[in-house]
């Protein structure tokens, strides 16, 4: 059911008056005032046709396709406490998701330990965000005897090889939980295979670990997903809502764990992360190649992008963005558009594939698990930071009026 005519010209009418509020302030008060009227705009809930338990969800129309939506308003922070009053969160690994969603628990105060190697990059980084070792910071192993929500926050790779240590202490009465479908459903490539007795769920922020806690701290919350591998209680996925709630997500969306795994394997390889990086820098040297200086193959590649359009997409969409760029510039883009899509489609087609079939899995796995790994992953993270292209963007970002080249 799509919203009815009067509310959706109701709605585009107030994100027109929103987008043309001259002032910051007045343009994100109207839209706020707009995203109401979407809300208003959205159908009932069918309460109904959920278990009592699970609750606060919208069923939203997403161009024609109906889907339920869990939002934070609806899960209030008593509420929070209530339900996980007799549960230990026991976070095990502490990489960007961990630094996260635990600051997250903490902050919302809820009974919550890490557990880590000792000695380690992340025990030393725990103690430096205030976990107290003896406390409520252990060994991986001490905390999952301690937790009755074992939260699975090691490497994906070694998710895998700790499992036959760590299955141990996956016990009946135990929830298991990742932020991912990894393990589980590329259980031949990881060995993890939970046992039949306990619940197994994700809830997968959909961003960075470091943006799980900014926007926390902002008083807003990130998309999640959330899925249940494993449903033995009949409570899983209400868990698994609650506790992408006290993790600090905003607003949590229903996947399963195969599509979770899938489209994050897929779009972290693609325009999230590689597809980016690959066409800011074959843009940038051809820009170069053809004699233009490197602030400006820099300034109309990376920077422009970066700090005024991508955010006018952001927040009011493509076809928003094209309409606050000269008529030139669209004209050209429009027609190039279709060149770039066919250019890049047998490109995402191979990706996809190699992420079904696993190629993907094996190759995390295999890199993950040398010992040198964060060494390696320096090296070529620092080689892209030693690329001219993001040399001449340290000096350009450095120039930002918030920053007035006080890096330089
Ligand atoms: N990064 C993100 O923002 C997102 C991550 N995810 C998922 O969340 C999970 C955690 O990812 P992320 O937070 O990035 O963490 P990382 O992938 O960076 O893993 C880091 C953690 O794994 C530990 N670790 C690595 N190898 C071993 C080992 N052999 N034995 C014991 N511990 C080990 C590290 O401990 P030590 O310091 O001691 O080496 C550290 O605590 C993954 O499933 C990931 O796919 C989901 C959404 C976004
Ligand atoms: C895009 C990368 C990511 O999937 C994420 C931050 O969501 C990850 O695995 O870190
Ligand atoms: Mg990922
Ligand atoms: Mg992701």
């Amino acid at each position: 059911m799509s919203a009815p005519a009067f509310t959706r010209s109701a709605t585009r009418a107030a994100l027109r008056a929103a987008a043309q509020a001259s002032k910051p302030q007045l343009r994100s008060l109207s839209l706020l005032a707009a995203r109401n009227v979407v809300r208003a705009a959205a159908p009932a809930a069918p309460r109904f046709a959920a278990p009592a338990s699970v609750r606060g969800y919208k069923t939203l129309d997403f161009a024609g396709t109906k889907e339920k939506v869990y939002s934070r308003d609806e899960y209030p922070l008593e509420q929070l406490h209530e339900y996980f009053k007799n549960d230990t969160f026991a976070l095990l690994g502490y990489g960007s998701q961990g630094h996260g969603q635990g600051l997250n628990l903490r902050d919302n105060g809820l009974n919550v330990i890490v557990g880590v190697r000792k000695d380690g990059e992340s025990w030393r980084q725990a103690i430096e965000d205030g976990w107290v070792p003896g406390k409520n910071l252990f060994s991986v192993e001490e905390a999952a005897t301690k937790g009755t929500i074992l939260m699975n926050l090691l490497s994906d790779a070694a998710q895998s090889t700790t499992w036959p240590e760590l299955s141990k202490f996956v016990v009946k009465g135990k929830t298991l939980y990742f932020s991912h479908g990894f393990s589980c459903v590329f259980h031949k490539e990881t060995g993890v295979i939970p046992p039949k007795d306990v619940d197994v769920i994700l809830a997968a922020p959909k961003g960075s670990g470091r943006t799980v806690r900014t926007l926390f701290k902002e008083g807003r919350g990130i998309n999640s997903s959330v899925a249940v591998f494993q449903d033995v209680t009949g409570e899983a996925l209400n868990r698994a809502v609650n506790i992408a709630m006290a993790v600090g997500s905003g607003y949590v969306y229903e996947t399963t764990f195969e599509k979770e795994v899938y489209s994050d394997l897929y779009g972290e390889r693609g325009v999230l992360m590689g597809g980016i990086q690959g066409m800011f820098k074959a843009q940038y040297e051809v820009l170069r190649k053809n004699g233009h200086s490197p602030s400006e193959a820099f300034n109309e590649t990376c920077e422009e992008a970066l700090m005024s359009l991508f955010p006018l997409i952001g927040e009011h969409g493509m076809d928003y963005m094209y309409k606050a760029c000269s008529t030139t510039a669209r004209r050209g883009a429009l027609d190039w558009a279709p060149e770039f899509e066919k250019a890049n489609l047998p490109v995402f087609e191979r990706l996809y594939e190699s992420v079904r079939n696993g190629t993907e899995t094996r190759r995390a796995l295999e890199f993950g698990n040398r010992k040198d790994y964060r060494e390696q992953y320096d090296k070529e993270t620092d080689a892209i930071a030693d690329q001219e292209m993001w040399r001449v963007g340290h000096v350009v970002r450095a120039l930002r009026p918030d920053r007035a080249g006080k890096a330089l």
